[in-house]
């Protein structure tokens, strides 16, 4: 195709939301003349699933569920009146709050201000909040925000030593739908002791986000926090950050919460538009069927030309592989769906692995992000008319046009800024996407039945290491192979577990185990010192 037909099919399918200044490029995917038309029937049922599922249908069928995160920007929508208030009600307490935070009326029992956030919660309930702090945070900011998002003893430690002194003034926000995630249980107690050795009452410093009668939410009455802001079963982790998950610490940061709900609230009105040429999500979700052929065959490879933008690819990661990655489609058949998506920043990803993208594998299709207005204010000149800004829109285009002349497909997103409003449009327009793409293969994108296994399968591991541990201290004198402890505690098949457990035991100082080193690696006898 020449650059003159590139520019025709450019301007036949350039798709506008004009209320948030965004657009959808899709000329450079190699779709054929009559797809839209064959796929007209699929996508009139997709629409129509949508609008069962924002009326109150229970479209997520396995665990009986509504799927409400529209009602998030636009209560007025919700089927019911109490869903319509809790919204509501839940914005402006977030609102009041923080608040209250800023001007010092909540505070902390040792200091005047709080001047910083802590954030402890996992997948949905961090990915969300981090994605916002980085795309909207400045040095001007209300209160800084750091995060624990996993059980890494060290990566808490580099936090809590990050915060320093300043633990004095921080505000704990302690985020879980379920309430009962190990990984943000394991956080909020770390931070609780960090408190205790400063002298400070946890309780005092520290909020929550969770379902109501949730382990957390009963752990916050019996601490006597500050307050608990709710989280409903009808806004799914990885659809929640316009809920208190992410208006709360975007608001507390000192972020323009309206915004990013009216930018939401502008895209959903836009990709509620039945032409699918006309409808931005319906148009992506469509390429996604026609890149990957329905089956996924094909990786979304994000690329923002924008630092803000960095965390998008790791949002979307969540929000599109946990919604599309099925083994079964709605009628139980073994499906095995799903699009791997990957990606950071360009032009950064041209000096790491865009040399695969052009000449590799061909399993991708790109989506690029250009942002229109570089910085606030004007920018120097690093060569005679020409800016930083210059540079990276050159890139952006260089490679785009690199890829194409190697048959590698991809789309453009087009922002005019990194701001609430667009922020909040982007978020709205890949839930709505996700949403029609699930239905054009046929799945539930609300669960994620396959999380489970391996949770469950951790607590097994950690029973086994209670095992271990007792049967190490009752042999104080005598040391154990991982082979004779498999045995020993009756886990005989489970022997690598146990040896894996050994070694990590014997590697830290906490249980107080030895290793003596045998004729090879696994005679290593272990011992409680
Ligand atoms: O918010 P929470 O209940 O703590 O859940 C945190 C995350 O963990 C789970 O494993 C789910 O797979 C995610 O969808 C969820 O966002």
């Amino acid at each position: 195709m020449s650059e003159r037909q590139l520019w025709e099919r450019y301007k036949k399918y350039l798709c506008g939301v004009e209320s948030v200044g965004l657009t959808l490029d899709v000329s450079r995917m190699n779709f054929a003349d009559d797809f839209f038309e064959r796929m007209r029937g699929p996508m009139e049922k997709a629409f129509d699933a949508m609008e069962a599922l924002e009326k109150g249908a229970i479209a997520n069928p396995d665990e009986k569920r509504m799927v409400g995160h529209y009602w998030l920007r636009a209560p007025e929508r919700a089927p019911e009146p109490g869903i319509t208030k809790e919204v509501q009600d839940t914005v402006a307490a977030v609102r009041s709050f923080a608040d209250d935070v800023h001007a010092g009326r909540v505070k902390p029992p040792k200091a005047d201000r709080f001047t910083r956030v802590l954030l402890v919660g996992i997948g949905g309930s961090a990915l969300g909040p981090q994605l916002v702090a980085d795309a909207l945070g400045t040095a001007a900011d209300r209160m800084q925000v750091f995060f624990f998002d996993n059980t890494d003893p060290d990566g808490m430690d580099r936090v809590l030593a990050q915060l320093g002194d300043k633990l004095a003034e921080t505000l704990t926000v302690v985020i879980s739908k379920s309430g009962g995630t190990k990984e943000t249980r394991n956080g909020m107690v770390e931070a609780e002791r960090a408190y205790q050795q400063k002298g400070l009452d946890f309780g005092r410093h520290a909020v929550a986000v969770t379902g109501a009668d949730s382990e957390l939410d009963r752990y916050t009455k019996k601490g006597n926090w500050l307050k608990t802001f709710p989280m409903w079963d009808w806004v799914g982790g990885r659809t929640s950050v316009l809920s208190a998950v992410g208006l709360l610490p975007a608001r507390l940061q000192g972020l323009d919460i309206d915004g990013m709900l009216a930018g939401a609230r502008d895209m959903d009105v836009a990709t509620r538009e039945r032409d699918a040429l006309r409808n931005p999500a319906a148009l992506m979700a469509l390429m996604w069927f026609h890149a990957g052929n329905g089956r996924g065959a094909k990786d979304m490879v994000i690329l923002p030309y924008k630092d803000r933008l960095m965390l998008l690819s790791r949002y979307l990661q969540q929000l599109v592989m946990e919604s599309l990655g099925k083994e079964k489609d709605l009628d139980g058949k073994v499906v095995n769906q799903g699009i791997a998506v990957y990606g950071n920043k360009g032009s950064t990803d041209q000096h790491a692995y865009v040399q695969q993208l052009r000449e590799g594998v061909n399993n991708f299709f790109a989506t690029f992000l250009e942002v229109l207005k570089d910085r606030d204010g004007a920018s120097m000149q690093v060569e005679p008319d020409i800016t930083s800004g210059d540079y990276l829109l050159g890139f952006f285009l260089g490679t785009r046009k690199a890829l194409f002349e190697k048959g590698r497909e991809s789309m453009t997103l087009t922002v005019p800024d990194v701001s609430a409003r667009t922020l909040g449009a982007l978020i709205a327009l890949y839930e709505r996407a996700v949403g029609f793409y699930a239905t054009l293969v046929n799945i539930n994108a609300y669960h994620q039945p396959g999380v489970e296994a391996g949770k469950k399968a951790a607590g097994v591991v950690l029973e086994l290491q209670r095992k271990v541990l007792a049967k190490l201290r009752e042999d104080k004198a005598k040391g154990h192979t991982a082979e004779e402890m498999a045995t020993t505690v009756g886990a005989p098949d489970e022997v690598e577990t146990v040896f894996k457990v050994l070694e990590h035991l014997a590697a830290n100082t906490t249980h107080g185990v030895k290793r003596e080193p045998g004729a090879n690696r696994f005679d290593t006898r272990f011992r409680a010192g």
